[in-house]
């Protein structure tokens, strides 16, 4: 579903991270790590098409991609619930309900809060429902479990391993202590280039 040849991305002409290669076929996750700085929001960025590679070939057969980044992407000024309706609306699919994506990630007490009075594991909560409302087959997500405790991270697993058994693939960043509970197809070392 996705394969990476030889990416490089630099920085002020400097590579951020050294040359990465590797293929994702459907119902595989691939575990990006390294250290702070070693270039993996840049690496999802530029898979994500948000930044153009400098050199090599990102190939992508999925028709749809889903970004979950470390900016949220929340309509402030609406609900939970409202923000899950909008973006479900804005995708055009029926196919899981706004409610069915509260469920699924425990935010039923906070469905009609406001987004900006959401705490920081709420928020991301909120950003990581959208993946249920998404008909994408390629999910580029970057920290998924940043801010969230140890439920928050059970219940990503869940979206995870639905998400990979239906065929959908993953390609994640994290440097945190939850390890993914779902088969990891590959893991990536990423080491940071000359300009990190
Ligand atoms: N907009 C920018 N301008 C200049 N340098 C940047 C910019 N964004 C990132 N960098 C630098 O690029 C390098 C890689 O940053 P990046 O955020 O991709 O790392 P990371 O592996 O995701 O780090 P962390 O684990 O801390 O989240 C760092 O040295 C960072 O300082």
């Amino acid at each position: 579903m996705i394969s990476v040849d030889q990416l490089v991305y630099e920085r002020f002409f400097a590579p951020v991270f050294q040359p990465v290669s590797f293929r994702l076929g459907a119902g595989e996750l691939l575990r990006i790590t390294g250290a702070n700085g070693s270039g993996k929001t840049t690496l999802i960025r530029v898979l994500a098409g948000l930044l153009e590679p400098t050199a090599g070939r990102v190939g992508i057969t999925a028709d749809r991609i889903a970004y979950v980044g470390h900016q949220l992407a929340l309509k402030d000024d609406l609900s939970v619930e409202e923000n899950l309706k909008f973006f479900s609306n804005f995708m055009g699919t029926g196919t899981t309900s706004a409610a069915t994506a509260i469920d699924a990630l425990g935010l039923r007490r906070v469905a009609g809060q406001l987004a900006r009075t959401l705490s920081a594991g709420q928020r991301k909560r909120c950003a990581l429902a959208r993946l249920l409302l998404s008909p994408a087959r390629l999910w580029l997500l970057d920290e998924p479990y940043s801010n969230l405790d140890t439920e928050g991270c059970s219940r990503v697993d869940e979206l995870l391993a639905s998400h990979l058994a239906r065929g959908g693939a993953c390609v994640m960043a994290t440097h945190g202590n939850h390890r993914p509970q779902v088969p990891v197809e590959d893991e990536l070392a990423l080491k940071a280039g000359t300009g990190s």
